[in-house]
């Protein structure tokens, strides 16, 4: 039987609050917190029933939505198909038309309300950026130029991928960076393959494909785990150990993967639309892309070019 597909909106206030509702105890999933939403009816589509559920259930009407996650999810009892959309702009004042209480949370504190086990990587696509920069030491000198560039572009979630550097240069340099992160308000992830550097403070890790696969449950500890992905196998891992979420690469052409296997953004639309985790697209894109990489089910793009300036 096909999954029942829904139709879901993530709806923010001007202080970028979320919008959540507590489900009846009677139905399925009762007693639990969603996002607004329902069923999308026959002949119906994705995008009219989400503005038709948000007039009902809210007496809001949606004018601008983008398609933020898909989550195909099999309860003991059903199967669902969850389309999300960012609602980007509605008009009218949120009530409660069907007597759901609701709240407006922080989305950095959604993980703290019970939701239904479907909406775990939704929670991560809210709380995550469009842009994932990733740092690298080609050029150790221009490491920290190159940080301030990224900050002062705006970009919120960055790994540090510090193939050569030794030690004690990771840890120098993670005692400067993360701190001028803090104050950007960003998150610095630390690339698996870094020579880990004792004590330093980070928000979290970046596996590689191969530390990924080697991995048996999502590491300790971590408010971030990343994941480096190239094909099916990778991700299904990667959602398996329960990572927050994956870039994969290389959707178009690169210099720095000459040799690599290019997806092109059919492909990356495949693999993504068959795996409940929010997945950046990499390789050969820039900021201006984000339209085209959301359309294909993409969070966002992520780059080593695309971000320094
Ligand atoms: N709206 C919504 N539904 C969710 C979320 N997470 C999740 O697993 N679901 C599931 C629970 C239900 O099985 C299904 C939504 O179906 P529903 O019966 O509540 O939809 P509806 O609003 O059309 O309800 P109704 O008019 O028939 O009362 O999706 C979520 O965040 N929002
Ligand atoms: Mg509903």
């Amino acid at each position: 039987m096909s999954p029942l597909q829904v139709a879901v909106g993530v709806v923010k206030n001007s202080l970028g609050e979320v919008l959540i509702s507590l489900r009846h105890d009677k139905l399925h999933q009762g007693g639990l917190w969603e996002f607004p939403g329902g069923k999308v009816e026959a002949e119906e589509t994705v995008g009219q029933a989400l503005a038709r559920e948000l007039k009902e259930e809210l007496d809001i009407t949606v004018q601008a939505a983008m398609p933020l996650i898909t989550i195909n999810h099999q309860y003991p009892d059903l199967a669902v198909q969850l389309c999300v959309f960012t609602v980007e702009s509605y008009s009218g004042t949120v009530k409660s038309c069907e007597g759901q209480p609701f709240l407006w949370v922080n989305p950095d504190d959604l993980v703290n309300y019970a939701f239904p086990v479907a909406n775990r990587p939704i929670i991560a696509a809210v709380r995550l950026p469009p842009y994932y920069a990733i740092l690298d030491d080609a050029d150790p000198t221009l490491l920290l130029v190159n940080l301030d560039g990224i900050l002062e572009n705006g970009i919120k979630l960055i790994q540090a991928r510090l193939k050569t550097l030794s030690a004690d240069a990771v840890k120098s340099f993670l005692e400067q960076a993360y701190p001028l992160c803090k104050t950007y308000k960003a998150s610095l992830l630390l690339n698996s393959s870094v020579k880990q550097a004792e004590g330093c403070e980070v928000n979290g890790l970046h596996l590689t494909s191969v530390d990924l696969l080697a991995c048996r449950q999502r590491p300790d500890g971590k408010q971030w785990v990343g994941a480096s992905c190239h094909n099916r196998e990778e991700l299904r891992h990667a959602e398996k150990i329960g990572v927050d979420f994956v870039v994969l690469a290389p959707v178009l052409a690169t210099p720095t993967h000459p040799d690599a296997e290019i997806l092109g953004w059919d492909h990356f639309a495949e693999l993504t639309a068959q795996i409940n985790l929010p997945v950046y697209a990499l390789g050969g894109l820039t900021q201006s892309d984000l339209l085209v990489a959301r359309e294909a089910g993409a969070q966002g793009i992520a780059g080593i070019r695309a971000f320094l300036g």
